[in-house]
């Protein structure tokens, strides 16, 4: 027999899945869009616009485009229940929908604004007849562009978008389900070589050899990978190598990735990195220019309880977890890393019914295919019932927070 309290909740749960069930076709429609339009990071104009509409259709929401970046958007609703003037609960759900070059979303960013979408839509629903809730409740669709360049989180978080949010949610698509799965730091750093052209057959003595010192840097990395931690990860490309056979190429750039657990890890990889860099610029007579052209994404903090509360949920709606994810390793990151050190938070990783391995064609597919619908349905209800568990119990927001404020001392 459920408690009064327990009562209230399952059937706020039941709504929520009546709402998200009750949208199905929207919502597939919605993420068939995007997956079919596959725009870059910061790029994302018609994702935007597509899920800005998606939202204004129900004039219960306030709908910001363009906010604070030309591709985020922000939709709100609430507070529901409350009198005026008591402090609100803000809970963020995110939509990320920037695919990679030459393969689409092959990371299914189309399904993580579907989860986002659908997520907030069944919280809506579950809160709108609400009237005696702990303390008002505020629901935030933020749309965040750019995760796989850029780190378009990171510049929402320097604007402010995340100031007044208390919660935040979302899911990522992956091989199995993980209510949490460590995601590293990863840096980018951008190499530059510059040599003087000259005819490579007639005078290649007058030249200094900038694709030289590109295959070096690149070898020296190589052999530096012995040496390094299993768990740190640095792995790049010749972006640009020369023009043509017979021209010593006077301009290289190489991109590379840095990544470990902890940031302290990552000042040591990079100064090895550097060395790498700068020796092959010495052994060549070419100039090396070095930068990070974009920001620090920071490891996720886990949050326990939120984790414990989604697995709860999901396991009623038949989600299965395996104790050891074991066909998806953790050394990949995101830019939600530096939003779980501001908000507490949880991106649960989901199964989208396939085997294929994020960023290839075949992952691509499975995106769109109708068959990841049931798991990312499945997945944005029980984001939307772990919330309704949080924003109906004090005691289980106070210890989401104490989760939050242990998990960011540990880091230090
Ligand atoms: N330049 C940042 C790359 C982030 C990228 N993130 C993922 O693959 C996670 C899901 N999109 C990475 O290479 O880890």
């Amino acid at each position: 027999m459920l408690s009064g309290d327990m009562e209230k909740r399952q059937q706020m749960k039941d709504d929520l899945q009546r709402c998200i069930d009750a949208h199905k076709d929207e919502l597939h429609s919605l993420s068939r869009d995007i997956w079919s339009n596959p725009e870059l990071a910061g790029n994302e104009k018609h994702a935007h616009d597509r899920l800005v509409r998606f939202f204004s259709q129900d004039q219960t929401w306030t709908v910001q485009s363009h906010y604070k970046l030309p591709t985020a958007f922000k939709a709100s609703w609430g507070p529901v229940s409350g009198g005026v003037g008591d402090p609100v609960l803000n809970v963020g759900f995110l939509c990320e929908y920037d695919a990679l070059p030459g393969i689409g979303h092959a990371c299914g960013h189309n399904l993580i604004a579907e989860v986002g979408a659908a997520a907030a839509v069944g919280l809506k629903a579950a809160l709108e007849n609400q009237t005696e809730l702990p303390v008002p409740v505020k629901i935030t669709v933020l749309g965040t562009p750019a995760e796989e360049e850029l780190g378009g989180k990171i510049e929402l978080i320097n604007a402010g978008a995340f100031a007044d949010i208390d919660l935040v949610f979302m899911a990522h698509p992956a091989q199995q389900d993980a209510s949490f799965h460590p995601c590293i730091i990863i840096e980018e750093m951008l190499v530059k070589y510059y040599g003087k052209a000259s005819h490579a057959a007639a005078y290649p003595w007058e030249g200094v050899n900038a694709l030289d010192a590109a295959v070096l840097a690149y070898s020296n990395i190589s052999v530096l990978r012995q040496q390094l931690k299993p768990d740190w990860r640095i792995h790049g490309i010749i972006k640009h190598g020369g023009e043509k056979p017979n021209i010593i190429p006077a301009y290289t750039e190489l991109e590379f990735y840095l990544r470990t657990p902890l940031l302290k890890d990552l000042c040591d990889l990079k100064a090895k990195a550097e060395a790498c860099f700068r020796a092959a610029a010495g052994a060549t007579g070419c100039q090396v220019e070095i930068t990070s052209p974009t920001p620090t994404y920071y490891n996720i903090l886990p949050n326990a309880t939120l984790a414990s509360l989604y697995e709860s949920n999901g396991k009623a709606l038949g989600i299965h977890f395996p104790e050891q994810p074991t066909s998806f390793c953790g050394k990949r990151s995101t830019d939600f890393g530096n939003v779980s050190f501001i908000v507490p938070g949880i991106h649960p990783f989901f199964y989208i019914c396939t085997d294929a391995l994020n960023h290839t064609e075949e992952y691509t597919e499975a995106a769109g295919a109708e068959k990841a619908q049931l798991y990312t349905l499945r997945t944005a209800k029980a984001l939307s019932m772990t919330a309704v568990d949080v924003v109906c119990c004090p005691d289980l927001l106070k210890k989401v927070r104490d989760d939050f404020r242990l998990a960011k001392l540990k880091q230090k």
